[in-house]
């Protein structure tokens, strides 16, 4: 194809467009599991993402991923050997194209022991607010579970936690383990946790490249010593996350949740500058809960790769925001498509309506 400058706005901007008059599109290629392509491929986003000059495109996992495209940039959330061994030929035979993230980066969150190492490795300046991880061991083998020198350091209750994260519903199935004897019951490989009372309310931090986000969800309620002692054996749970208020006994406990203070929007930003440098990874969110202890002492408990986006407000504009980057500045020829970047100020207010239209789109049904 090809293609002609056009001058746009009166500040001196021009973009790209086709010999025929339409600007330059950019195909975005995903391959996701049908739930995730079904949460996260909404029509509000694909909706905007189009009238900004970017195509959301599925790639067919019944076809080898070389047969298909021409893409700008592959977006992915599958496990497996054989998907790792596609990406890597289709980085081999088309090495500018953007991999969004690289598969042995985002391995790294598929075991919860790697997953919050980098956590603790970070070297941020703590002031005010002090962040961490809980105290916790791994745990290989059923033998392990009843070795005092391995378990004996813990403080009860723990969580226990499948050691693997690999999306599986069995990976998201925990208990809270209120005495040691209740450990001898569990199926390693696993990692014991100490619990951390923290009012209930955990901080779900989403990043989309520079973009981060920090929002308040239900989380598992305190602990005390007189419930540690009454408490017998263990509990199972699975996403607490996400789980809607059944219990009455419960409904006045989540009204707190409202009134629950946000952590500090630039120390979490912080971290998660920091983890997304660390990792090499774009689209994560951590979990972050607060010491009721300490008071202005966080723990990062958990990260995940490619979390449930949609979930977040205003998703289609930040993950809209996110590809038109990503395509725009891989193509360096066109940077001087800038004048609409979403740096500019006229494009905020376009980000502002894109907001709304989506919120339209929605109300609409
Ligand atoms: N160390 C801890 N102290 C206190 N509560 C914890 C701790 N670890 C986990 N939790 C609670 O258990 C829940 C599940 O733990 P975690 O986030 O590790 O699991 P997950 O299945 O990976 O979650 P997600 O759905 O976010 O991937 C948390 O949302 C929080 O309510
Ligand atoms: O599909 P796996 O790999 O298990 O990943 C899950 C994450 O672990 C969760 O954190 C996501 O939920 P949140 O966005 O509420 O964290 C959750 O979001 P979803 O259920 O909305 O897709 C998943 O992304
Ligand atoms: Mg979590
Ligand atoms: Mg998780």
């Amino acid at each position: 194809m090809r293609f002609v400058w056009q001058a746009i706005g009166d500040r001196g901007g021009i973009r790209r467009i086709t010999m025929a008059g339409n600007p330059r599109r950019f195909t975005v290629g995903y391959a996701l599991a049908p739930k995730k392509q079904q949460s996260f491929i909404q029509p509000s986003l694909v909706e905007l993402a189009r009238r900004r000059g970017i195509d959301l495109v599925p790639i067919d996992g019944t076809r080898p991923l070389a047969e298909q495209g021409p893409f700008d940039c592959l977006l992915h959330k599958l496990y497996g050997e054989d998907w790792k061994a596609q990406l890597d030929d289709f980085a081999t035979r088309n090495p500018g194209v953007p991999i969004v993230d690289p598969p042995l980066a985002i391995e790294r969150l598929h075991n919860r022991i790697s997953m919050l190492q980098v956590v603790s490795e970070l070297e941020i300046p703590q002031n005010r607010e002090t962040f961490g991880i809980p105290s916790q061991v791994v745990i290989y083998d059923s033998g392990t579970l009843s070795n005092s020198g391995v378990v004996g350091a813990l403080r009860f209750p723990v969580i226990a936690k499948p050691l693997v994260a690999d999306g599986s519903a069995k990976s998201h199935k925990m208990s809270l383990v209120f005495h040691r004897d209740a450990l001898l019951k569990l199926k390693p490989p696993l990692v014991l946790q100490e619990f951390v009372n923290h009012g209930g309310v955990i901080f779900k931090v989403y990043v989309v490249g520079d973009y981060v986000q920090c929002v308040k969800r239900k989380s598992l309620p305190d602990v005390s010593e007189e419930k540690l002692e009454c408490s017998e054996g263990s509990v199972t749970f699975s996403q607490v996350s996400n789980m809607t208020t059944q219990d009455p006994t419960e409904v006045e406990y989540y009204m707190h949740l409202d009134e629950a203070e946000m952590p500090p929007l630039s120390f979490v930003t912080e971290i998660a500058k920091g983890l997304r440098q660390a990792m090499g990874l774009c689209l994560f969110n951590f979990d972050v809960i607060r010491d009721v202890k300490v008071g202005n002492h966080y723990v990062v408990i958990d990260i995940n790769y490619f979390p449930g986006y949609a979930k977040m407000p205003c998703y289609e504009n930040v993950l809209t925001d996110f590809f038109w980057n990503i395509v725009h500045e891989n193509k360096g020829q066109d940077a001087e498509v800038s004048a609409i970047s979403s740096n500019d100020k006229d494009s905020k207010l376009l980000v502002g309506n894109h907001c709304k239209m989506a919120e339209d789109m929605e109300n609409d049904g």
